[in-house]
């Protein structure tokens, strides 16, 4: 069987350089684009890449799966920046680029692809209706140009709408605060504390407060290869899952 072709956008950042070793090490896999801010997206359509996978920054990244789309290519998106309206939109392009295909394109778009951050955010989830109170706390290298992180916005929504269906109200806090921004960002009532330290990589920690009790739940990333089994997975998958499919634990049976 032929090796999948594909394209890294965002190929000479931290992440895409990363991307760009993995694919090339990979058998069933062939780097065959290496694009950067200068390049065009839409002339991968040329290069027998099937797959796009883009690594770039929130204020680009949309565009650059729509472009994907308009080339006939299959897309894996790790950048963050996504809401509801933008996922919306890439939603709208595949129904119409897939109505005139006879192979339909995937677009797999994930706030991280490590292991221990995606279960991190299911026990999470799992865990929050049990909870009275709910922080969470993300701490990364300080060139990241986004706050709070993809994850951190990721799993205080799994953790608020885990409260919401066991019926939880707003989480305990009679704080007064003298200095704005204090408690952190409010995500769907769930505080989010973004660290920037010299010497971190990836890491998270959700906080689950009961009277008299505490359960941490903790992500370490302390290398970029952590994000690589997962990217590879879904660079493998999105192939057979047309449409939009958001978070990695889709395709690992969560
Ligand atoms: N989902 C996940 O598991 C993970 C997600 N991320 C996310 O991935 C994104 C990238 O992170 P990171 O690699 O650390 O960031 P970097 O800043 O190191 O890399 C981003 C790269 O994108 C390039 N770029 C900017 N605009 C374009 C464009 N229009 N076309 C092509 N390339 C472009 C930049 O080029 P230049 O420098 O020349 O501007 C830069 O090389 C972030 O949103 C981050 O949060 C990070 C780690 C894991
Ligand atoms: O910028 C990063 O480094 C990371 N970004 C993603 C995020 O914002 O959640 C994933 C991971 O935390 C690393």
């Amino acid at each position: 069987m032929s090796a999948i072709g594909v394209a890294v956008i965002g190929a000479f950042g931290r992440m895409g350089r990363t991307v760009c070793e993995a694919v090339d090490a990979a058998e069933d896999l062939e780097l065959v684009a290496r694009v950067g801010e200068e390049d065009d997206v839409e002339a991968l359509a040329s290069t027998g890449a099937r797959v796009g996978v883009d690594f770039t920054v929130p204020a680009v990244t949309e565009a650059n799966v729509h472009a994907l789309l308009d080339a006939g290519l299959h897309a894996v998106v790790g950048t963050t920046g996504w809401t509801e309206e933008s996922l919306g939109r890439v939603r709208e392009h595949l129904e119409q680029v897939n109505a005139h295909r006879s192979e339909p394109l995937g677009v797999v778009v994930a706030p991280n692809f490590a292991l221990s951050a995606v279960l991190a955010m299911h026990f999470a989830a799992q865990a929050a209706r049990y909870f009275t109170s709910a922080e969470v706390i993300e701490m990364h290298h300080p060139d990241k140009v986004d706050a709070p992180s993809g994850t951190a916005l990721a799993t205080a929504r799994h953790i608020a709408a885990a409260r919401q269906e066991a019926g939880l109200g707003p989480v305990p806090d009679a704080t007064e605060t003298q200095v704005d921004g204090a408690r952190g960002a409010v995500v769907d009532g769930v505080h989010v504390h973004a660290v920037r330290l010299r010497g971190l990589v990836a890491h998270e920690e959700i906080l689950l407060g009961n009277p008299g009790e505490q359960l941490t739940i903790r992500t370490d990333s302390f290398q970029r290869d952590s994000f690589m089994p997962g990217v590879l997975l879904a660079v493998r998958q999105v192939l057979g899952r047309p449409g939009l499919t958001i978070g990695l634990e889709h395709l690992l049976d969560l």
